[in-house]
C-alpha cells in the first residue's frame, strides 16, 4: 500500500518536473524570440539611422552648395541664350533635387513612424516579457512549493511505510517463530506417521496372503453354514409342511366353528323415489348386536338372528371384508359357494356384481385371489380359470361359449372319481381382472364385464335366471409337491318372490315355477345336509346338481339374504329371512367325496357323524354331533342345533390360534368363555 503511494508520488514528482522543464523551455524560447526581436529592431534602427544620416548629409550638402541657379538665371537674363539654357537645365535639376528632397523627407517621416512603431512594439514586448517573467516566477514558486510538499509527503509516506514494514516484519518474525515451534512439535508426529505408513506398507504387502487365508477360512465357514442352513431348511420345510397342514386344518375348523353354512343379511337402502313416496321402512337393527334384525310385520316385531346383518349404509368393502376369508380358502383347496338370495329388486346383483365405480363380491374376489396367489409365488404356482353359466328355466347355458343359446348338461366324470363335470363348458385362464378384456372377443369380455361390473342386464330375463361365476383355483407347490384344487361359485340367484304375488301367466308362470323349483330344491338340499340325511336331493334341480361339490362335505357356503326395507315387500322379506334362518342352522359333513359317493352311488351310505376336534391355544374341543328326531327335521322349528362338546387341556399345545381367531369363533366365545 505504502509502496504504491510512494510510486504514485514519484510519478507525480516526475510529471511536475516535466511540466517545470516544459515551462523553462518555453521561457527560453520566449527569451530567444525577444532577443531576436530586439536585434531586428536594433538592425532596423541602425538602418534607419544610416538612411537618416545619409539623407541629412545629402540635405546638408545641398544646403552647403552655392546657389548656382540664381546666378545662372541672371547670367542667362543678362548674357545669353546659352546661359538661359543653362538656367533652364539648372532649374530642372533643381526641380529634380527638390523632388528628391521631398521623397527623402517622406522617407524620413516613414522611417520615423517605423521607429515609433518599433519602439511601441519593443515596449509592448518588454511588458510581455515582464508578464511572462512574473508568470514564470509564480509558476516556479508554485512548482517549488509543490515539489517541497511532495518531498515532504514522500518522506512522510516512506516513514510510515517503514514503520508499518517494521511492525509487519516483527509479526512475520513472530509467526515464523510459531511455525518453527510447530515444526518442532510436528516432527514427532511425522515420525509416527512415517512409522504407521511403513507398518501399513508391510500390511499391504502381507495382504494378498492374509486375504487368501481369510477367503479360504470364509469358504470353509460358508460351506459349513450352507450345510447348516440346508439342514435347517430341510427342517423348516418339514415344519412348513406341518404348519401348512395345521393351518389348513385350523382354518377349516375355524370356519366350521363359525358354521360351514353362514348366513348374512343385507338390507338395501331406500331409493330416492321410495323415500319421497309414502313407503314405510319396516326394518330396524340392534345397536349392540350386528347379528340381529327386527322386522315390523302386521304390528308385530319379528326378531331374526343371523351371522351378520348389514344395514343399508354398509359399503361393498365392508361386506367383502366378511367374505374374504371364504374366498381365500379356495386357494387352500376348499370349495366355496356364495349365494345372493332375495326377491327381485332387493339388491342381489348389487351385492354380487356391484356397479363399475363400486364393484361387488365377484370382482373383489377375483382381485383378492390374484393378489393372494402372486404373494405365494414362487413356491406355489396357481392357475385360475373362470366359467360363466346361466340357469334359466332349468336349462344350463354356457355364457362364454361361442353359442350362448346352446344347452349344456351335467355329467359324471367317466374316471369313476364321482366328480361331476359339464361337457363343453368354456373356461378361461386369467391372471388379472384386466386380462379378462384381453382374453376373448368383445362379446365374451362384455359378458364377463357384466358379471364383474353389472354394466347392464345380460338379457331380458336376467332377474329370472340364476347367474353363476365359477372360479377354479388349481395350485402346485414345487418344493413340497403339494397340489390343491378349489372352486369358488359366486351365484346371483333369480328373484325369490312367490308366484301368487308375481301374478304370472304363460311363459312367465313357467319361469316363476322353475325359479321356485330350483330355490326350494336348494332349500331341500340344505335341509337334508343340516339333518344329515342319508339322501341329499342334489339332483332335484340343475342349480343344486351343478353346485353339489360346493354344498357338500367340507365345502363352505355363504348365503347373503337381500332384504328390501319397504312395507310393500314385507311378506317377501319375512319369507327370505325365515329361509335364511333355517339355512343358518345347517352343518355340512366332513368329506365332500364321501358325500358325492353317497349321492351318486346306487347304494347310498349314511353320512358320517364323526367327532371333530378343534384346538384353541391350550385346549382341544371335541364336537360330537347330535342326531335329531325326524319331527324336528321336518319342521325345522329349532333355531340352533347345539352339538355336545368335550374340552381337554393340552399338555404340549403345538397349534396356536391367535386371540382374534379365537375371538372370531363365535361359538367358542359363547360356549366356552373361560377359554377365550
Ligand atoms: N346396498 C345398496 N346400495 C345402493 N343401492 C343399492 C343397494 N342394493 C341395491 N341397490 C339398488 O337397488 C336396485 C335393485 O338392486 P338389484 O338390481 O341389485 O336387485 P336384484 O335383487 O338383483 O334384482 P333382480 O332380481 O331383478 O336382479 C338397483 O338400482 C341397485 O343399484
Amino acid at each position: 500500500m505504502l509502496e504504491q503511494q510512494v510510486q504514485e508520488r514519484t510519478v507525480l514528482v516526475a510529471q511536475l518536473q516535466e511540466q517545470l522543464e516544459e515551462a523553462s523551455r518555453r521561457r527560453h524560447e520566449i527569451q530567444q524570440q525577444l532577443e531576436e526581436a530586439l536585434q531586428c529592431r536594433a538592425e532596423s534602427d541602425e538602418r534607419l539611422t544610416a538612411q537618416l544620416r545619409d539623407a541629412e548629409e545629402a540635405l546638408s550638402r545641398q544646403a552647403a552648395a552655392p546657389p548656382q541657379v540664381k546666378y545662372v538665371t541672371k547670367t542667362v537674363e543678362v548674357e545669353s541664350a546659352q546661359c538661359k539654357q543653362a538656367l533652364v537645365d539648372a532649374q530642372a535639376r533643381n526641380q529634380v533635387l527638390q523632388e528628391q528632397l521631398g521623397v527623402q523627407r517622406e522617407l524620413l517621416r516613414e522611417l520615423e513612424q517605423q521607429l515609433h512603431e518599433s519602439q511601441r512594439t519593443s515596449s509592448h514586448l518588454r511588458q510581455q516579457i515582464l508578464v511572462y517573467e512574473g508568470e514564470m516566477e509564480r509558476a516556479q514558486g508554485q512548482l517549488e512549493a509543490e515539489l517541497q510538499s511532495l518531498e515532504e509527503e514522500k518522506n512522510r509516506v516512506i516513514e510510515e511505510a517503514f514503520i508499518r514494514a517494521e511492525s509487519e516484519m516483527k509479526a512475520v518474525h513472530e509467526n515464523l517463530a510459531g511455525v518453527r515451534m510447530n515444526l518442532l512439535t510436528l516432527q514427532p508426529a511425522l515420525r509416527t506417521l512415517t512409522c504407521d505408513y511403513n507398518c501399513l506398507k508391510r500390511q499391504v504387502q502381507d495382504f494378498p496372503y492374509m486375504l487368501e487365508k481369510a477367503i479360504a477360512e470364509a469358504k470353509q465357514e460358508i460351506c459349513q453354514v450352507i450345510g447348516e442352513v440346508s439342514s435347517a431348511n430341510q427342517e423348516l420345510l418339514r415344519k412348513y409342511k406341518r404348519e401348512m397342514n395345521l393351518r389348513k386344518k385350523c382354518h377349516n375348523e375355524l370356519v366350521r366353528l363359525k358354521g360351514n353354512i353362514r348366513v348374512f343379511c343385507r338390507v338395501r337402502p331406500m331409493c330416492q323415489e321410495e323415500a319421497e313416496s309414502d313407503s314405510k321402512n319396516m326394518v330396524t337393527f340392534d345397536p349392540d348386536d350386528d347379528a340381529v334384525l327386527y322386522l315390523s310385520n302386521k304390528g308385530k316385531l319379528m326378531t331374526f338372528e343371523l351371522d351378520k346383518v348389514f344395514p343399508p349404509q354398509a359399503t361393498q368393502e365392508e361386506v367383502f371384508q366378511e367374505v374374504q376369508s371364504l374366498v381365500t380358502s379356495c386357494i387352500d383347496g376348499y370349495n366355496v359357494c356364495i349365494f345372493a338370495y332375495g326377491q327381485t329388486g332387493s339388491g342381489k346383483t348389487y351385492t354380487m356384481e356391484g356397479i363399475p365405480e363400486d364393484p361387488g363380491i365377484n370382482q373383489r374376489a377375483l382381485r383378492l385371489l390374484f393378489s393372494e396367489v402372486s404373494e405365494k409365488k414362487p413356491d406355489w404356482d396357481y392357475n385360475i380359470t373362470v366359467s360363466m353359466v346361466e340357469i334359466y328355466n332349468e336349462t344350463l347355458r354356457n355364457l362364454l361359449g361361442d353359442n350362448p343359446s346352446e344347452k349344456l348338461d351335467i355329467k359324471m366324470c367317466p374316471d369313476g372319481s364321482g366328480q361331476l363335470y359339464v361337457p363343453g363348458l368354456t373356461e378361461f385362464t386369467v391372471e388379472s381382472v384386466e386380462d379378462i378384456n384381453k382374453v376373448r372377443p368383445a362379446i365374451v369380455s362384455s359378458v364377463i364385464c357384466i358379471f364383474l361390473f353389472s354394466c347392464t342386464n345380460l338379457n331380458e330375463h336376467s332377474s329370472r335366471s340364476h347367474a353363476l361365476l365359477i372360479i377354479t383355483v388349481v395350485g402346485f407347490n414345487s418344493s413340497t409337491g403339494h397340489r390343491t384344487s378349489g372352486k369358488l361359485n359366486l351365484v346371483d340367484l333369480a328373484g325369490s318372490e312367490r308366484i301368487a304375488k308375481s301374478g304370472a301367466e304363460g311363459s312367465r308362470l313357467r319361469e316363476a315355477q322353475c325359479i321356485n323349483k330350483s330355490l326350494s330344491a336348494l332349500g331341500d338340499v340344505i335341509n337334508a345336509l343340516r339333518s344329515r340325511h342319508s339322501h341329499v336331493p342334489f339332483r332335484n334341480s340343475r342349480l343344486t346338481y351343478l353346485l353339489q361339490d360346493s354344498l357338500s362335505g367340507d365345502s363352505k357356503t355363504l348365503m347373503v339374504v337381500q332384504v328390501s326395507p319397504l312395507d310393500s315387500n314385507i311378506s317377501e322379506s319375512v319369507c327370505s329371512l325365515k329361509f335364511a334362518q333355517r339355512v343358518r342352522t345347517v352343518e355340512l359333513g366332513p368329506s365332500s367325496s364321501s358325500r358325492r359317493h353317497a349321492e351318486n352311488s346306487s347304494t347310498s351310505s349314511s353320512p358320517t357323524h364323526d367327532s371333530v376336534e378343534v384346538h384353541t391355544h391350550a385346549h382341544k374341543i371335541t364336537e360330537t354331533p347330535v342326531k335329531r328326531s325326524q319331527s324336528q327335521l321336518a319342521t325345522g322349528e329349532e333355531k340352533h342345533i347345539q352339538p355336545r362338546y368335550q374340552i381337554t387341556k393340552l399338555s404340549n399345545p403345538d397349534l396356536h390360534l391367535s386371540p382374534s381367531d379365537v375371538q372370531d369363533a363365535k361359538f367358542t366365545r359363547q360356549t366356552f368363555p373361560a377359554l377365550v
